[in-house]
């Protein structure tokens, strides 16, 4: 039976500006997305039939829950082929942090299935195939630096903006994505994604730093101060700048200088174990 080991990465949003509530209850987007290389490691094997899924994270569901198993009904609806996966997802990304980990996670499995099962379906199969299981899906699958819009599925490729030094830093405190969405302010001025297309463009680092925001933020951090305090001592201790990721709790700061950030990441791990070193991707 074939083995296919993948790496499975988390994204932080560098923009969330949210426009509008739809009548289909989801909101409509435009965020700048960035692949970041903190990772999960999934191994798939053959099987013959249904799923097995296996996990080090007592905080991952390993029954229908699991957005993998989603991602193989998925599958399996679209091809019609009917075939077994065991996935291990070796847990790294910590989970509902606004770090789309579960979502990369489903974004790999369909990538896996598509090898394993040698069916030769396109990127933008897959990513249509991953839209019916969750929004972020379509750019774990894709990955790199890119604006979504949409309600995060309409996705253009942007420069890369690759190794960038990127702290993250998780207060262990998990909040649901529809939950975020539903304290939002939708009142509130636009945010720059253009000027911060143009500092992507530039590759200023200094620039990207001035042009980032995140329309959850304000709510969540109402609610979860230790988001700002988190925030705070990643600028006081040399971050370019520093921002909530996607639906939070996940923070992450920008640094241009590495011994800055090593030197803050010890000073975070005395309270908050979930703190990692990355880069973007
Ligand atoms: C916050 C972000 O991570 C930013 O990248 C995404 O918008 C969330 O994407 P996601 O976790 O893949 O979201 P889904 O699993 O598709 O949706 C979870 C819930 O979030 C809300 N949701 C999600 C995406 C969106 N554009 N509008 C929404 O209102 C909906 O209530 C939905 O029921
Ligand atoms: N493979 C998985 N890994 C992590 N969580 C999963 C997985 N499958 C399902 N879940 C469930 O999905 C929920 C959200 O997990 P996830 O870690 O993807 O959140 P998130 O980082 O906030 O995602 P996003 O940024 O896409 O909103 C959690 O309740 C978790 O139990």
């Amino acid at each position: 039976m074939k083995e296919l080991i993948l790496n499975s990465h988390g994204k932080i949003n560098l923009s969330l500006d949210i426009l509008y509530k739809r009548d289909d209850e989801y909101h409509e987007i435009e965020s700048i997305m960035q692949e970041i290389s903190l990772k999960d490691k999934l191994t798939f094997k053959q099987q013959e039939k249904g799923i097995t899924i296996e996990t080090n994270s007592p905080q991952v569901p390993i029954d229908f829950h699991n957005l993998s198993y989603k991602a193989w009904e998925k599958m399996k609806l679209y091809t019609g082929i009917e075939k077994g996966i065991y996935i291990n997802i070796e847990k790294t990304i910590p989970v509902s942090a606004g770090l789309a980990g579960g979502s990369s996670n489903a974004a790999s499995t369909i990538k896996a299935i598509n090898h394993l099962w040698e069916l030769n379906l396109s990127q933008k199969e897959l990513m249509d195939i991953g839209k019916s299981v969750g929004a972020d899906i379509p750019f774990c699958i894709m990955g790199g630096t890119a604006i979504a819009r949409g309600i995060g599925e309409k996705l253009t490729s942007l420069k890369p903006f690759k190794d960038v030094n990127i702290l993250i830093c998780n207060p262990g405190i998990e909040i649901s994505t529809a939950y975020a969405y539903s304290r939002l302010n939708l009142n509130s001025e636009r945010l720059d994604t253009k000027g911060l297309i143009e500092a992507i463009e530039k590759g200023d680092i200094k620039e990207v730093s001035n042009c980032l925001g995140n329309k959850m933020e304000e709510a969540i951090i109402k609610e979860y101060p230790i988001i700002e305090t988190i925030k705070k001592t990643m600028r006081e201790n040399g971050a370019l700048s520093s921002l909530m990721s996607g639906s939070g709790s996940t923070v992450f700061g920008i640094f241009e200088d590495a011994q800055k950030m090593l030197f803050t990441k010890e000073k975070l791990l005395k309270t908050y174990p979930l703190t990692y070193c990355c880069k973007t991707i």
